[in-house]
């Protein structure tokens, strides 16, 4: 290996022991080649060159097209053939981890961590800050996020009463690994993403550099490349961005997202989570794909196939947008999210627009996005391949390699798939999990939780009263039992949708001193009842809570509610609670409210109730914890009734299709076996409420 030639942007100091999962298999830690010439590192390994300047010539000289150059735009021949040549396969560098990092202020009264000095905070993270750094020997720039382990916890915390191998960035693993890891810690939250990232080497996925753990202290730390020209374009719900990409801007940033994804898919990672703030550029306009914290990785070479939901609603592709989903692929997911994407950038807002997850998902499955009239018929030939409804029909990445628009009729082709993917990445194991971060105690000793709701009624006030409350069957190894069952219920995205539920929720939040970003937040909606139309161009309508954007051409009719509907926020997963004659979940007290900390209520009457209180475990059993709080039962499901559907509460109650006359049976015990996951009782106001309606 010639280790000469190194990472520029490696931050200094000792690297760790390389262990042999860590190197990749093509020796690309030898390399630093263009990624214009896309020299192959397999290449590199095979034919050692004498020197690197005549490797790279004759190969240069005979992919001198490979990015054709030809583009006529001013932006494609300038500026992005100065940038590709910056576009680079560096030196793999392992990524380092340093378990007793400690934060300093140092002479000039700065704080330093390792030999990072913090500039500022330049965004926030779902788990803490984002910090600006420079590598005080180096001066070169990092960002570096910093993550609360108290937040982890707590996020690890509600994880457990949800399912399977889910948050941020767990692979899928084998049984084996599975069964060995029957509780976790909550660094194994950021564990999953780490172990993929360590695993990545590529011009357009992000790099990660270090992993810190500062001992005795809350925060934790992941060093990236700094990615200077920030998130592409900021998406909005209820505004359009102004500032839009040219036709080469738009070709350029979507071609090197075709890249990153490519060389994710091809090494069997699926992402989940693309959408315009999870791709940043650097100072060169590197477009970088980050956050792999809901990622995903395949063992199998070629299965993709996941019932997992991820990612935020707005990007979700159709087939996630059932509730009884079941398995979907997920590299078609992520085609359809670089749809929506693709669709972001060239027009500045989305193309499906609910601030309801409930109609966001409907729209999405049944109603068709507009698209200007004079628009280039080779962009809207792809934008209709993108996002093509059904996931059998939709581009594939290697069908997207020759679209006539994304290579502007071939004038401005995408380096050879060989070329793009060569960089091997190795399958995650056990190992790098485990290695990722050191261990810190079990998760499922920890008896103390806390759970909180918030409750800040906007048209009915609280009337707290207190009792005694029971959590039975809170045992983990029952947890995981249904964990499998549970499969269908959606993966915690990390980001919530930005509907006006969750700017309500934000606001509460943003009150509360202890309220955690960290942990889901849940919102309970009225649900209109759903003529679903036949053809969904015919049927014209309005939202449950908003009015939809133009381009919506069709959805639901609104009729009077007849129960209500519970939304992850962050998977944008909706079920269906009835409130029927036979006085469903919420007039018997045993059902509602959240698994999470934060949760609104809906009604056609009272438009949002926060629902705001605390909940403290104070004791663990078996089959028991002990629950003081205001009016709030919080139970899971016992050992005696095990979750007999793997989704709550079955397809038949689950919004928007099914017919309404069979959900009647719905009892509170089913959703709650169905649903392992803190249920709550209503508050009395709450059930006055429902007992009105009926
Ligand atoms: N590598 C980076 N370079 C420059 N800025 C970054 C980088 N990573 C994050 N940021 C900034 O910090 C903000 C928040 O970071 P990030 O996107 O990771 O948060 P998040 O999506 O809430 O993530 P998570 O849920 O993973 O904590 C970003 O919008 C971006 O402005």
């Amino acid at each position: 290996m010639d280790d000469s030639v190194s990472d520029a942007h490696a931050p200094t100091g000792e690297m760790p022991t390389i262990l042999q999962d860590d190197l990749p298999l093509d020796g690309s830690m030898t390399t630093t080649l263009s990624f214009e010439t896309g020299i192959p590192p397999a290449m590199m390994d095979s034919n050692p060159p004498n020197s690197l300047t005549d490797t790279l010539s004759s190969f240069s000289s005979t992919h001198s097209s490979s990015h054709g150059g030809n583009n006529l735009s001013t932006f494609s021949s300038s500026t992005t053939a100065s940038r590709r040549s910056s576009m680079q396969f560096t030196k793999h560098v392992p990524v380092r981890e340093t378990l007793n990092a400690s934060v300093v202020e140092n002479a000039d009264g700065a704080l330093q961590l390792g030999q990072y000095i913090l500039k500022g905070e330049i965004g926030k993270g779902a788990f803490g800050k984002v910090h600006l750094a420079e590598d005080a020997n180096t001066y070169e720039k990092y960002a570096i996020k910093e993550f609360s382990k108290s937040k982890l916890r707590k996020k690890d915390k509600a994880n457990l009463f949800k399912l399977g191998p889910r948050g941020r960035g767990r692979g899928r693993r084998d049984p084996e690994a599975k069964a060995a890891s029957t509780s976790e810690s909550p660094l194994d939250l950021i564990r999953g993403e780490v172990a993929i990232l360590k695993k990545l080497h590529h011009p357009n996925i992000v790099k990660l550099y270090e992993v810190l753990d500062v001992a005795n202290d809350d925060s934790m730390y992941m060093v990236f490349e700094y990615c200077e020209k920030g998130v592409l374009m900021p998406v909005s719900l209820t505004e359009s961005y102004a500032n839009l990409f040219s036709d080469a801007e738009c070709r350029d940033i979507f071609q090197q997202i075709v890249l990153g994804i490519e060389y994710l898919h091809e090494h069997d990672i699926i992402h989940r989570d693309i959408k315009p703030d999870n791709l940043l550029r650097s100072k060169d306009s590197i477009v970088k794909i980050v956050d792999f914290g809901v990622s995903e990785m395949f063992n199998k070479k070629g299965d993709d196939m996941t019932k997992k939901s991820a990612g935020s609603p707005a990007f979700m592709a159709p087939e996630l947008c059932r509730p009884d989903h079941g398995e979907v692929s997920g590299r078609a997911t992520d085609v359809w999210s670089m749809g929506v994407t693709l669709y972001c950038l060239r027009y500045g807002h989305l193309p499906y627009i609910s601030d309801s997850i409930f109609e966001m998902q409907h729209i999405i499955r049944e109603s068709e996005y507009k698209l200007p009239e004079d628009e280039d018929p080779r962009f809207v030939a792809l934008i209709r391949s993108l996002l093509e409804k059904d996931p059998s029909k939709r581009a594939t990445i290697d069908q997207l390699r020759d679209d006539p628009w994304l290579t502007n009729d071939g004038k401005d082709p995408l380096i050879s798939k060989e070329e793009n993917t060569t960089n091997v990445v190795t399958e995650l194991t056990e190992a790098d999990l485990a290695g990722a971060f050191k261990k810190i105690n079990n998760l499922a000793t920890v008896v103390k939780a806390i759970f909180k709701l918030k409750r800040g009624i906007k048209s009915h006030s609280p009337s707290p009263s207190t009792s005694s409350l029971e959590i039975p069957g809170a045992d983990v190894s029952e947890m995981e039992k249904v964990q499998d069952a549970e499969e269908g219920i959606s993966n915690a995205a990390h980001v919530p949708v930005s509907s006006e539920n969750v700017k309500e929720a934000d606001e509460t939040q943003a009150t509360s001193d202890n309220l955690e970003k960290s942990i889901d937040s849940v919102s309970l909606e009225a649900r209109p009842e759903v003529k679903e139309p036949s053809d969904a161009k015919e049927t014209q309508g309005t939202g449950t809570s908003a009015p939809l954007s133009d381009s919506v051409e069709s959805e639901a009719v609104k009729e009077e509610p007849q129960g209500y509907q519970v939304c992850d926020m962050e998977s944008g997963m909706c079920y269906w609670v009835p409130a029927n004659s036979t006085k469903p979940a919420p007039t018997s007290g045993e059902t509602l409210v959240a698994d999470v900390p934060e949760a609104t209520v809906k009604t056609a009457e009272a438009p949002v109730i926060h629902v705001d209180s605390t909940l403290e475990v104070t004791e663990q059993s078996q089959t028991t914890l002990a629950v003081k709080e205001e009016d709030v039962k919080v139970t899971v499901p016992t050992r005696e009734t095990p979750a007999p559907r793997p989704l709550s509460p079955g397809p038949e109650q689950m919004i928007p299709s099914h017919d309404r006359s069979s959900s009647g049976s719905t009892s509170p015990g089913q959703l709650l076996n169905a649903t392992p996951r803190l249920v709550g009782k209503l508050s009395r106001e709450r059930l006055a409420m429902f007992e009105q309606k009926e």
